[in-house]
């Protein structure tokens, strides 16, 4: 960003990343983007879908890579799942709202379609009880996806001990801190640790039992 548009972010002053924001994201950015929710919303099939949002996705990556950067910074994570005022605050920030399509079903094509990776980050350590709605019907999409998904610290829906036979099959699980129990019944492909940060008086206390992150490294591969 630096290099195209003068002072980088970090370095500018205030007034010069506040007009950087203004430039890039109101007019270069989200305006564009904005336009995809209805096109999607409104399509009756996947195939009408696609061919309204394919060619508004061409004209968005037309801008070049630069501010195709910031699409995936801030729209590409909000995505299909983002209930309309779920997050009011982020509408604000010009996140994206998809309307939900007809049925899980629909959704996990859907899904399939247009994306080759999910990150699951709905629920952490402090799930508990039956899982209330939007988020069962949100699970249930995501239980039926064939893309893989990528959980952080524990697949949502799991108990934080008891994990859940039926529930999430993430392939990838990305422990925070220390692998939580329910990690046991983790049988995906990969499972990451990161989370550098606990001292060595914790680790013994809680006798966590941590493997030794090699040089510099703040992640580890367990699986
Ligand atoms: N909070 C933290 O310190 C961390 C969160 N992390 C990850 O960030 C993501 C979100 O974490 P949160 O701490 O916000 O997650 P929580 O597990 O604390 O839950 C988020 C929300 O879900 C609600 N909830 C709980 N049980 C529910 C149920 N049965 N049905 C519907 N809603 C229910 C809670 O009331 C809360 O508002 C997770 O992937 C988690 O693993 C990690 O990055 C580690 C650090």
């Amino acid at each position: 960003v630096g290099s195209v548009l003068g002072p980088s972010p970090q370095k500018a002053g205030a007034g010069v990343r506040l007009a950087l924001r203004k430039d890039f994201f109101a007019e270069g950015a989200v305006g564009r983007w904005n336009g995809l929710p209805r096109a999607g919303g409104e399509s009756p099939s996947l195939e009408g879908l696609k061919s309204r949002v394919d060619p508004a996705l061409r004209d968005l990556v037309e801008l070049g890579t630069v501010r195709g950067r910031f699409m995936v910074g801030l729209e590409e994570l909000q995505g299909l799942f983002q209930p309309r005022g779920f997050c009011d605050g982020a509408a604000t920030l010009g996140a994206v709202f998809f309307h939900p399509l007809p049925s899980p079903l629909s959704q996990a094509a859907l899904i399939n379609e247009l994306y080759g990776l999910v990150v699951d980050a709905i629920f952490g350590f402090s799930f508990k009880g039956a899982v209330r709605e939007p988020f069962g019907s949100i699970l249930s999409t995501l239980e039926r996806i064939t893309v893989p998904i990528a959980s952080i610290d524990i697949p949502s829906g799991w108990d934080v001990e008891k994990g859940k036979a039926d529930g999430l099959q993430p392939d990838m699980l990305i422990s925070l801190t220390a692998p939580k129990k329910a990690a046991m019944y983790f049988g995906g492909r990969y499972h990451f640790l990161g989370g550098r940060f606990v001292p060595a008086a914790l680790q013994e206390k809680y006798a966590l039992n941590l493997p030794p992150y090699p040089e510099t490294d703040c992640v580890l591969q367990l699986t």
